[in-house]
């Protein structure tokens, strides 16, 4: 008689910012992309995917549950994922025959973000990462998270870099089968743990054009972004890693702010044009930038204290270190003091700042944050998945 017992694994997995971007894919099937990048995965104290894998000789069909509702999971890219580890398991089986075997048997998947999905706070990142390492884990396979974001690559690309903590890589590999087309860690998170993120949401709705199909289009029309591949990319992935390796946050901020532009450039250039910043993103940057130049004139030295970064979609990420949060953060919570998000043990010990300094001739910046932010959420650097007893079925 079949043994109806229930496995299952359960795993936490990361939200990852971008500072230099993937956008384009030289394989959509494979979904290889045209050029490397380069994450910060952020705390699992702040953001973060849970996700539960589980499997029994019972269990009717392949599902996913996200958020209390089900997902249709029968698109190519899911089921590149779930095809991919069960082949892993199935050798395991042969291997050794005392194993159950559960790559026979249907799986469950329930999962829970506990931040908007698909506002472009990179959802699918921390989702196919939780779903890859939870379903790796009920199969007990013996694969290092580089092997296994050659899997979640499939997903969604950015996923790929949050199998990892710290300061990611995404290497764009050049085999046609995409076997080296994986994610490495830069440097854990240990290494530079004073990087912090404030995340100004500027709209929690689904954007109208996802990356899946804007980067499609960009590859298609625009001209910039042959340059970007083919020259700029290439020198600030270097230029990235050595500012990582030696914590040169001057070079990090210069090299993320030039790359969000270059790429929502691109989008400009793409035809149709593509939008993904709007008015309160670049309220955004003009206070960054003020932050900056303010800090400059009164250091009398080169240096910026704060980068902003803007994935597909409103949203501004600023990245500071944690010995300028009053200057960085501070100025902001005395912007935007009222909005949820300050609360709590990180916002609570920001003290609000107003700084005429910076603030002269920035009253339009001011009103537009005021009024284009939702909220916004406070985090750091943080590490990778990590497996959890609390299932969620
Ligand atoms: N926890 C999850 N488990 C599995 N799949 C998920 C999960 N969360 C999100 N996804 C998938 O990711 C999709 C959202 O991805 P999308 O790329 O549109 O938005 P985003 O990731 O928030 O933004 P971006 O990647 O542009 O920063 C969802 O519709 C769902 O298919
Ligand atoms: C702008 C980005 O956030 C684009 C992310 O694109 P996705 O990883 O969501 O795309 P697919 O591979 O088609 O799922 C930049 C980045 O995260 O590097």
């Amino acid at each position: 008689m079949a043994s109806d017992e229930v496995y299952r694994a359960s795993t936490y997995a990361p939200v990852n910012i971008a500072v230099i971007k993937y956008w384009g894919k030289r394989d959509p099937k494979l979904n290889l992309p045209t050029n490397s990048s380069l994450s910060v995965t952020l705390s699992q104290d702040d953001l973060r995917t849970h996700t539960t894998a589980s499997c029994s000789s019972s269990t009717p069909h392949d599902s996913l549950i996200l958020n209390g509702h089900d997902q249709d999971i029968s698109g190519a890219r899911t089921q590149a994922c779930l095809h991919d580890l069960r082949q892993h398991r199935q050798q395991l089986e042969s291997s050794d025959p005392s194993l159950p075997k559960l790559s026979t048997m249907k799986l469950k998947l329930v999962s829970e973000n506990n931040f908007p999905t698909a506002a472009g706070l990179a959802s699918s990142a921390a989702g196919f990462a939780a779903l890859v390492r939870a379903i790796a884990d009920l199969y007990a396979l013996p694969l290092t998270p580089t092997q296994l974001s050659r899997i979640a690559r499939q997903g969604s690309g950015s996923a790929c870099r949050s199998l990892m903590g710290g300061y990611v890589a995404w290497e764009k590999g050049t085999a046609a089968d995409g076997s080296d087309s994986v994610a490495y860690e830069v440097a854990p998170a240990h290494h530079w743990l004073e990087m912090r993120a404030l995340i100004l949401v500027a709209s929690a709705a689904k954007k109208d054009v996802s990356s899946t199909a804007g980067m499609q289009q960009t590859v298609a029309s625009s001209s910039l972004f042959e340059k970007r591949v083919d020259e700029v990319v290439p020198k600030r992935m270097k230029a990235m890693e050595k500012a990582v390796q030696e914590r040169d946050f001057e070079a990090f901020a210069r090299l993320s702010m030039k790359d969000s532009n270059n790429f929502h450039a691109c989008c400009l250039d793409t035809d149709p044009p593509i939008f993904y910043m709007n008015d309160t993103s670049r309220c955004a940057v003009r206070l960054c930038e003020a932050i900056n130049s303010h800090h400059e004139t009164q250091s009398g030295k080169a240096g910026a204290i704060c980068a902003y970064t803007f994935d597909a979609g409103p949203n501004a990420v600023v990245y500071y270190l944690a010995d300028n949060e009053q200057a960085v953060a501070g100025l902001f919570k005395g912007i935007l003091q009222g909005k949820e998000g300050w609360e709590g043990k990180r916002g609570g010990s920001v003290k609000e700042k107003e700084d005429r300094g910076v603030l002269e001739g920035m009253e339009v910046a001011v009103e537009g944050l005021k009024k284009g932010v939702s909220r916004i959420i406070l985090t750091g650097v943080g590490d990778g998945p990590q497996k959890t007893e609390e299932h969620l079925c």
